[in-house]
């Protein structure tokens, strides 16, 4: 049996979401480019779960089903308020609260096709208002309620920070939604879709991916990225830390990626968003230092920014917690998790694949006395 480390390569289902090819990131076929510069979040998340996009009432009924349901029910409120928050990371949080959210849902359960989009709907609002209501919290501060004429990423703004936020604000928050919001058989989607080909339901699969998105190697780099920006310090430090790192075979945290040798064709948007929004909050050194390492990096090992790399110097200027970078991801991503999970479910075969045996040959058991 031959076997591809990682499964580099392989390629493991069919899909009508979003592709990857030649380093072009589509959703549906629509360029990330023109969705970046042009759409909402919602009508990339409607793209992503109907496969065409909205006319302008599919879309105002759309949003308007998505702001109706923003609210928790007060059990999930009440168990963020009993972990011990100057422990609990928000994406463990985030992963336990997905999970506790589903034992409030009468439908948890209930696998009709109609059914799993009306969770759908009910996760992806209710995740926005779990990780600002938790991000609230552990600052002693009560969750707000969110406003239902805001879009999402006003609400998740106003959710946060309990007042309304500038357009400029807005409009950052809704780009990275956009950019963030699917990616093909990435390692999280990939396990949302292994768990839910066993028919299990939709808020475990959820739980599965979060779970997955949290580490270091996928999601959770773009916290680690304004980890090491913040230990760097100033401009002047960069290169000779990130020689350091690399003399010391550490990995550089937003830099690589599997697929994308060439360049991760998102990335170049948080770039331009992170000089303007660096520079307009008096903050450039993060962006100053950010494209040394990158073209460092680049020219050194010939490895290309990711996704995480300027996403971190972008929220660190909207003023948001390094530890709300990755939740954030999860707030845009469960669009996607939720688009592949409905595409399992609709044609669906056990994902089980074989592992080669290296162990011992064949063994002779021996009792315990004689071991
Ligand atoms: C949303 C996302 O998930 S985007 C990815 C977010 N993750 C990160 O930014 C973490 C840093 N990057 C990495 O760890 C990797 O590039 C990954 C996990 C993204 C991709 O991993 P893989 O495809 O398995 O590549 P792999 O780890 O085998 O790297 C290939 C070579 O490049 C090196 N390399 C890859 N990424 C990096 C990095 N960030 N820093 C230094 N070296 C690196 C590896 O050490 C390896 O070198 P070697 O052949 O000399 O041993
Ligand atoms: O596709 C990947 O392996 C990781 C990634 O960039 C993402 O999930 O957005």
């Amino acid at each position: 049996m031959a076997t591809t480390k990682g499964l580099e390569g392989v390629v493991a289902t069919q899909s009508s979401i979003s592709s990857i090819i030649d380093d072009q990131l589509t959703y549906v076929g629509y360029t990330i480019d023109d969705l970046a510069e042009n759409s909402s979040f919602e009508e990339v998340v409607y793209l992503l779960w109907n496969l065409k996009l909205p006319t302008k009432s599919e879309l105002d009924k759309f949003k308007a089903e998505l702001a109706a349901n923003l609210e928790l029910p007060e059990a999930v409120i009440n168990h963020l308020r009993s972990y011990d928050l100057s422990t609990v990371h928000p994406m463990a949080a985030l992963r336990t609260a997905i999970s506790i959210l589903g034992l409030y849902d009468d439908e948890a359960d209930v696998m009709e096709p109609e059914a799993n989009k009306r969770k759908a709907i009910r996760i992806q609002a209710k995740i926005a208002t779990i990780v600002t209501a938790f991000a609230r919290i552990r600052k002693g501060k009560d969750p707000v309620k969110p406003k239902k004429e805001l879009g999402f990423a006003a609400n998740f703004l106003y959710m946060l920070n309990g007042k309304e936020a500038e357009d400029v604000e807005v409009e950052a928050i809704n780009k990275a939604l956009v950019l963030h919001a699917d990616h093909e058989l990435n390692a999280s989607t990939f396990t949302a879709r292994v768990c839910v080909a066993t028919l299990s339901d939709i808020y475990s699969g959820v739980t599965a991916a979060i779970g997955a998105l949290k580490g270091p190697l996928h999601g959770g780099a773009n916290e680690r990225v304004m980890a090491m920006l913040t230990e760097i310090g100033e401009e002047e430090n960069a290169i000779p830390y990130i020689k350091d790192k690399m003399a010391n075979k550490e990995k550089i945290m937003g830099m690589g990626h599997r697929v994308y040798k060439n360049g991760d064709p998102r990335a170049k948007h948080l770039k331009r968003m992170s000089r303007e929004l660096t520079e307009t909050s008096g903050q450039s050194k993060w962006y100053n230092m950010s494209i040394k390492i990158e073209d460092f990096v680049k020219e050194e090992k010939g490895l290309p920014a990711n996704v995480d790399f300027y996403s971190a110097s972008v929220y660190h200027s909207l003023g948001i917690d390094h530890d709300l970078f990755t939740p954030i991801f999860a707030t845009s991503r469960v669009s996607g998790w939720l688009a592949h999970i409905l595409e399992q479910y609709d044609n669906n075969r056990l994902i089980r694949p074989r592992a080669e045996y290296v162990g011992p040959k064949t063994q002779a058991y021996t009792p315990i006395e004689e071991r």
